[in-house]
């Protein structure tokens, strides 16, 4: 049975202050920002979970602590299930190297036989559409470019849990279509699915729950329409109250 669960997690980021601000105060050490504290999540077989919040509400955090990519200080990540994530179109890539270069070395690093690397770039290649680019330095890849590259580098796994923080939007509209169709695939292979997007219309498209979060807590997690409900209310007065200063 596939499941993620998130057991009373703490998570802090660590970094130092900016280097001007760190010259110029006194207490210019390691600081730490509190993101969860205690936090609980419990996600099954079958959920699509769409992760909703305001900039800087924990989202992208928290996909990076259910996929091993941060450790928790406390708490517990306990996953069954094969876990891929998408985290954007920087992440994972090599901008010296072309875009080719990085597929095959995402194939080795996921340990895959040679013969399915090959076909599955054959793959990647079609998909994406980058022609001749394909053999150039990612560094001069466009944004969308680059978009194609890193979705397209999904093709190479079948996971039983997707995880997707954002960077869905950056493709043109047609490859947007084309990505939502591969999704689409995608799910049918996967049992659970964590996606972070600001749009709406591809949350509904995909998800039939959500988790609400504000200030690395859960508001609620539930129904789909429900959360995105309470989500835009608490938009809309947040709004105003910002309207009425
Ligand atoms: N590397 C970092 N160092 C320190 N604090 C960070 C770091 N990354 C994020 N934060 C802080 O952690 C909190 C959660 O950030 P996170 O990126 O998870 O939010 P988010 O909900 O994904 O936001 P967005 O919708 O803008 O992508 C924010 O207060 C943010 O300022």
């Amino acid at each position: 049975m596939t499941r993620i669960r998130l057991k009373n997690v703490n998570f802090s980021y660590r970094y130092f202050p900016s280097i001007s601000g760190g010259l110029l105060r006194s207490n210019a050490g390691l600081r730490s920002h509190l993101v969860f504290e205690n936090f609980n999540l419990d996600i099954h077989d079958g959920d699509r979970v769409a992760l909703l919040g305001v900039n800087g509400a924990g989202k992208s955090t928290l996909l990076k602590i259910m996929a091993g990519v941060y450790t928790p200080e406390r708490g517990e990540v306990i996953s069954k299930g094969k876990i891929y994530s998408f985290f954007g179109r920087s992440i994972g890539v090599m901008p010296q190297l072309s875009g080719l270069e990085n597929l095959e070395i995402r194939g080795l690093l996921l340990n895959l036989p040679d013969e399915i690397i090959q076909n599955k770039i054959k793959q990647i290649i079609d998909f994406s559409e980058l022609g001749e680019a394909i053999y150039r330095p990612v560094s001069t890849y466009s944004v969308g470019m680059r978009t194609r590259l890193t979705f397209g580098m999904l093709m190479f796994v079948e996971a039983d849990i997707m995880l997707i923080d954002e960077g869905l939007g950056a493709g043109d509209k047609f490859f947007l279509k084309k990505a939502q169709k591969f999704i689409e695939s995608l799910l049918d292979s996967s049992k659970i699915l964590v996606f972070a997007n600001h749009s709406m219309e591809l949350l509904k498209k995909f998800c039939n729950k959500a988790v609400l979060i504000d200030a690395g807590e859960i508001i609620q997690f539930g129904e789909l329409d429900k959360v995105i409900h309470l989500y835009n209310h608490l938009r809309h007065l947040e709004l105003k109250t910002n309207n009425a200063k």
